[in-house]
């Protein structure tokens, strides 16, 4: 299935600190909860995954999701449950331990939990993945990753199936681009809302952009930023 296109010159790059800000807007100033976002974040990143990646012939195809305690492994945990209800066999590698998440990504994993879909806090033991998702660290990456985090990075840097990052790949700096050592090397990036300025690395692959329902106006009256309906012709785009 082919996605919508847009041209990268369309759309303005948002920083952390402008992406930090349009969070805190839908919250505070729309009333979009954060787990609206993050359900709209992950239901895109699944359904990215199973269109582009898992091809036909689904049935029993392997997903590795790799997880931190972040919104971005939260994000992560989402697209986990929606693949594994599509019938997918769905491993999740958390970065932390269970009772170190809190908040909104706790409350997605608790679903997991509830779901039964395999959990484990350690390195997959597996290399048998059909896809990979890495929803490890997102913008609120600060230095070189480290422990679990960096060892599933090397980890899924060593697969052969597609590695697909949500937000930016694990370790690249959506700002700045800095890649440290480790980064994810990722097939695909799916970023959302708008393109973040850092994802001009050549680790980020091919690069997708979801609705997480930020409305336009959001843009021109908190960052002065003009944004038309960028999304009119699908919830994922292409960014080319
Ligand atoms: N409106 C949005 O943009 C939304 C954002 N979401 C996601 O949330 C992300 C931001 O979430 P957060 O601010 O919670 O943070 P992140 O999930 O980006 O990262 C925080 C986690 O990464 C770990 N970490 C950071 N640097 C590390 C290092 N050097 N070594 C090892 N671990 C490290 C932290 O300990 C923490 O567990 C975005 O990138 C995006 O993917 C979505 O979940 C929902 C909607
Ligand atoms: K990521």
């Amino acid at each position: 299935m082919k996605s919508p296109e847009l041209r990268r010159e369309n759309v303005p790059e948002l920083s952390t600190e402008q992406m930090i800000e349009v969070d805190r807007a839908m919250i505070e100033d729309y009333g979009i909860e954060l787990i609206q976002m993050m359900e709209n974040a992950g239901r895109a990143l699944a359904t990215l995954a199973r269109d582009q990646f898992l091809g036909e012939g689904r049935k029993g195809k392997r997903v590795t999701v790799l997880a931190g305690r972040g919104g971005n492994g939260g994000g992560a945990i989402v697209a986990a449950r929606r693949l594994a209800t599509w019938g997918f066999d769905v491993h999740v590698s958390l970065a932390r331990d269970p009772n170190t998440f809190s908040g909104v990504p706790a409350q997605q994993l608790a679903i997991l939990q509830a779901m039964g879909v395999k959990l484990q806090t350690s390195i997959p033991e597996k290399s048998n993945s059909d896809v990979v998702l890495d929803g490890i660290i997102g913008y609120s990456l600060s230095g070189a990753p480290k422990g679990r985090a960096a060892d599933l990075i090397r980890w899924a840097n060593a697969q052969s199936a597609p590695v697909v990052s949500l937000d930016a790949p694990s370790g690249v700096d959506a700002t700045n681009a800095t890649a440290y050592d480790p980064s994810i090397r990722a097939t695909a990036t799916l970023t959302l809302a708008l393109p973040k300025a850092g994802l001009n690395h050549p680790q980020v692959g091919s690069l997708y952009l979801a609705d997480i329902s930020v409305p336009p106006e959001l843009y021109a009256r908190f960052l002065g930023l003009t944004v038309g309906p960028i999304f009119s012709d699908g919830d994922i785009l292409k960014l080319n």
